[in-house]
Parts: C-alpha cells; structure tokens; sequence
C-alpha cells in the first residue's frame, strides 16, 4: 500500500491546535500523543481534547496512548472519536481482550512496543490487531534521536505479519525525518509518524508529500506489502 504519514501534534503548538491540525490536511491519520505522566515522565492531553481535535479536522485521529490501564482508558478514546487507538503492551493488563474491545467499538486496534519490548512473545497476539507500532525512541517526549538498532525488530516483525498472511500496518514512532525514513520502509514499515520532522518544517503540508515520497521511493512502489490503504 501507499506509505502513510501521520504528524505528530506533540510538535505543533498546543495553543492553535485546531490550525495545526488544518496545517497537514493531506496527511493520512493525525497522531495524538496522550501522556499520563506515569506510564512516561511527561503530561500531555486526553479525552475532552481528542474529542475538540476531532470536530476541528478532516483528518482520522491516530491516538497513541502511553498511559498506564490502558484497560480502562482506551474504549473512551474510541467515544471520543480516535480512528485508530494504540496501547502499549507493557501496560496493557489483558491486550487482547482490549484489542477486541476497540475494534468492538469501531476503531482500528493496534499495540505499541517500546524499545526494550521484544515482538516475538507477541506473535500469537498479531491477528487481533490492526496495526503494531515499533518505538524508534523512548516514548515521552518528540524530537529524540531516531534509534537505528530498532531496523532489525520492524524487520523481523514484518516477516512475522507476512508469515500469518495478515493485513496489519506497521508504524514506526520515533525521530522520523527525511534522514531515517526510507530506512524504516527498506525494513518493512508503512505507517510513519513524524513530529518535529513535520511540523517543525516552514510548510507542514509539503514535508509530509517530501516524506510519503521518500518513503515510496525506497520500497520501490506502492502496494509492495498487499494490503489495503482504507480503514477496516
Ligand atoms: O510518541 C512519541 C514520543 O513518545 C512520538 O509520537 C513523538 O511525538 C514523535 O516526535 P518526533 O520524534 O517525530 O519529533
Ligand atoms: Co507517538
């Protein structure tokens, strides 16, 4: 499929939110860093902002939630209109039961992996979600180094979506910028989220078509992985 773009809002600035989102209408999903301050040492937005995002843009919300009982807290986020909600496994009490619960709910389900977190004990778990997200930088905070020693685990995770025959995304998070991008697709991602790489750009909008065509470039073509670019 067509690599996909998704800003981070984390890099826009919090006091025009609503223009910021209009800023990168052509990208695919919106990314929303929500943070508890416990799952990570950082405190960002949640529901009632999710909710105002989502009345304020055209553009599919893409909720990635490093907060801890994502058990309890993610359905509300579905409620608040995420298209697609991620959850970190490390803090998941029963994943698939939450995986089952937001496709349940009508969002897309996808499970987050930090650095450290291995995908092998979780390929069982593969065909429940409709997207992996492999952390290419410690989650809390946008403008990190991208970690190049996280290229073997989306390779690996892609041959493990490959081997199930499944149709599920793969997102890289993380120091994503036109420097490491065609990298991460040379390995197997087509979902990229990139933060500062967008919004700290003179023209939001064109950085994401510079991204999405380097992305392209480097796998060759579009529809490399087979899968379908819509929503569920
Ligand atoms: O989830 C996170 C950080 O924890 C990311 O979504 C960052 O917001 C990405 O920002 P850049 O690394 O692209 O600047
Ligand atoms: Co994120």
């Amino acid at each position: 499929m067509a690599a996909q773009i998704n800003p981070s809002i984390l890099s826009a600035d919090f006091a025009r939110l609503a223009d910021e989102a209009k800023a990168v209408e052509g990208a695919d999903w919106l990314h929303v860093d929500v943070m508890d301050n416990h799952f990570v040492p950082n405190l960002t937005l949640g529901v009632p902002v999710v909710e105002a995002l989502g009345k304020a843009t055209d553009t599919p919300l893409d909720c990635h939630l490093m907060i801890e009982d994502p058990d309890r807290w993610a359905p509300q986020y579905v409620e608040a209109g995420a298209g697609s909600v991620t959850f970190h496994v490390e803090a998941a009490a029963a994943p698939v039961r939450l995986a089952r619960e937001i496709r349940a709910k009508g969002a897309r389900a996808s499970m987050a992996l930090k650095p450290a977190t291995p995908i092998e004990p979780y390929e069982d778990l593969l065909p429940e979600l409709d997207m992996l997200l492999v952390m290419t930088v410690e989650p809390g905070f946008g403008g990190q180094a991208f970690l190049d020693i996280m290229l073997p685990k989306i390779r690996r995770t892609r041959e493990l979506i490959a081997k199930h025959g499944l149709e599920l995304w793969l997102q890289v998070d993380g120091g994503v910028s036109a420097a490491t991008i065609e990298r991460c697709a040379e390995a197997g991602a087509d979902v990229f989220v990139a933060g500062s790489a967008v919004y700290g750009a003179e023209d939001p909008a064109k950085a994401v078509q510079e991204l999405r065509a380097l992305a392209e470039k480097a796998t060759g073509t579009t529809g490399l992985c087979g899968h379908s670019a819509t929503g569920r």
